[in-house]
């Protein structure tokens, strides 16, 4: 599992750690740490051309210190301190290592005031190095210690301006991109674009949540031995899914597996009600029943010879291309009292669950409608009305997106980062409904069925797209694949 946690709890967690370890010693391990990340994206330190971007605080400080490391290793050091409050000790540090620091007056600040080729007192050495730097664009790598869990988005007009000076150069951020919203993972004016995210203790919010998680890169985690609580997010990882996902016992029945029923798609859309059934025949229920449209459900059995009609279900999945079938399917599908997916045209609707055990499942327009804002609202914090529709409807909301979230009130808001932009297709989402309630039928609950459903069918679009294009039934026919390496 991979865990994210809020600042406070960070906060807490490191002061508790610092009192029983000698001063500047955590920070010493998050330098190291970060050291030989940026020392494993350049293959090395001799030759190489650092900048620092260094803020006012300990995420500065960090950037410092590991700075000292890397001008040992040999490479060409460069701080620029955005402010008159940089970590002394830090700066301390980098100067004794051969390192040169510049105070820059961020006051006055545009792209074009920052340092280009000129340097400041030097020894022959370090000229020898820095003739090499004769353009900013010439370092290797900037390093932002700009600001980290101690930030207020977004980032103030000085440090946008360094970072523009360096426009082009890959970027490691130190603990969090400077600017992002670490908290919400919101994006609210000008912010870092990390490579690579260089984290500690635990990963934030802000790297895995949309938009911001955009912002982070590759995220690299460094242990510094925080003792953390339950987190505020979490995304499962293969061995998490791996154990959820359910078996057959040595002596299954169909009937014992689970049995899903599907109400879903209608004259209008047959697709969806084929696209949805191909979702919940993953092959995690032992039985899928569809029920809809005469016609629909002819189309269905002459595709899926295994689906039944209408009878007895453990969880039924309704809404998926439903149109104006959908509150007659919901009504339907609640009487039976058993948890049930709620998507697409059902989601109008979903005041009626009321507390039965449900999962509803929006994408940003959809969850707009629902909540009476705009999709751009949604798009621009998904994590706040994701919380914000789970607690209104007091169940399980599922918001579809690049990263997936499932929030349910009083648990840690699950992301999915399985998956690929190729899944972005008409259908997909009606594939998701159909697997989530194989999910739920098998009597996985609805936070496990929604967040394992989300990560099998991220999953099933990757190995299927290949790195290429894929339609939504190409997803449905890698479900099987993905749940045998998983199982396997
Ligand atoms: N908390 C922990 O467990 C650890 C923290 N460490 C480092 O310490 C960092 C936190 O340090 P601090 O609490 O000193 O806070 P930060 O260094 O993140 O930022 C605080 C400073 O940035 C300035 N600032 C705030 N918003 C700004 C903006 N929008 N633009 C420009 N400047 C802004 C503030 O005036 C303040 O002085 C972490 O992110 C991490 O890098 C590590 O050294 C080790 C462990
Ligand atoms: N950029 C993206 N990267 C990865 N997955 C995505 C992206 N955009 C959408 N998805 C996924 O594709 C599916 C689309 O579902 P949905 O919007 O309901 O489409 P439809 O209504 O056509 O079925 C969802 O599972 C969603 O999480
Ligand atoms: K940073």
């Amino acid at each position: 599992m991979i865990r994210a946690h809020t600042v406070e709890q960070v906060r807490a967690a490191e002061a508790r750690l610092l009192a029983q370890l000698p001063e500047g010693a955590l920070m010493q391990r998050a330098a190291h740490g970060l050291a030989h990340a940026v020392l494993d994206l350049l293959g090395g330190g001799y030759g190489r051309r650092v900048l620092l971007l260094v803020g006012s605080g300990d995420n500065g400080g960090d950037a410092l210190y590991a700075g000292a490391v890397l001008a040992r290793r040999g490479a060409y050091v460069e701080a620029w301190l955005l402010s008159d409050k940089a970590h002394a000790a830090g700066v301390a540090a980098l100067g004794q290592a051969g390192g040169v620091v510049r105070r820059l007056d961020t006051s006055s600040a545009s792209a074009s005031d920052y340092p280009t080729t000129e340097q400041p007192r030097s020894s022959s050495r370090e000229r020898a190095q820095r003739a090499t730097v004769s353009r900013r664009s010439d370092f290797d790598v900037v390093v932002d210690g700009i600001v980290g869990i101690g930030g207020r988005p977004p980032l103030r007009e000085g440090a946008a301006a360094a970072l523009e000076a360096v426009a082009g150069v890959p970027v490691v951020a130190v603990d969090t991109p400077s600017g992002v919203d670490v908290d919400g993972g919101e994006l609210v004016g000008p912010h870092v674009v990390a490579d690579v995210t260089v984290t500690f203790g635990t990963h934030k919010v802000a790297h895995l949540v949309d938009p911001a998680s955009t912002a982070s890169g590759v995220v690299h985690l460094v242990d510094i031995g925080l003792d953390l609580p339950e987190p505020a997010l979490e995304a499962l990882q293969p061995a998490d899914v791996a154990a959820l996902v359910p078996r057959p016992g040595p002596h299954a029945q169909k009937y014992t597996r689970g049995v899903v029923g599907v109400r879903a798609g209608s004259a209008a859309y047959p697709g969806a009600a084929l696209l949805c059934v191909a979702g919940a025949e993953c092959g995690l229920a032992g039985m899928v029943r569809y029920v809809g449209d005469p016609s629909v459900a002819d189309r269905v059995r002459a595709a899926r010879p295994e689906v039944v009609g209408d009878g007895r279900v453990q969880a039924w999945v309704v809404g998926s291309g439903s149109h104006d079938g959908a509150e007659e399917a919901l009504r339907a599908a609640l009487a039976d009292d058993v948890p049930l997916v709620v998507d697409a045209d059902a989601l109008a609707f979903a005041d009626r669950v009321g507390a039965a055990p449900a999962v509803l499942t929006p994408h940003a327009g959809e969850l707009a409608a629902m909540l009476g804002v705009e999709r751009d609202e949604i798009e621009a914090a998904p994590l706040r009305h994701a919380r914000a529709a789970a607690e209104r409807y007091r169940t399980t909301v599922l918001l579809k997106g690049r990263h997936t979230l499932v929030a349910e009130p009083g648990r840690p808001v699950r992301v999915t980062t399985s998956g690929t932009p190729w899944l972005a297709t008409a259908g997909a989402g009606d594939v998701l409904s159909g697997v989530i309630g194989a999910l739920l039928a098998a009597g996985l609950s609805p936070y496990d069925a929604a967040s394992v459903g989300s990560w099998l069918h991220g999953a099933a679009a990757t190995l299927a797209s290949q790195g290429g294009p894929i339609v939504a039934g190409d997803a449905a026919r890698a479900l099987p694949a993905v749940v045998a390496t998983l199982v396997g």
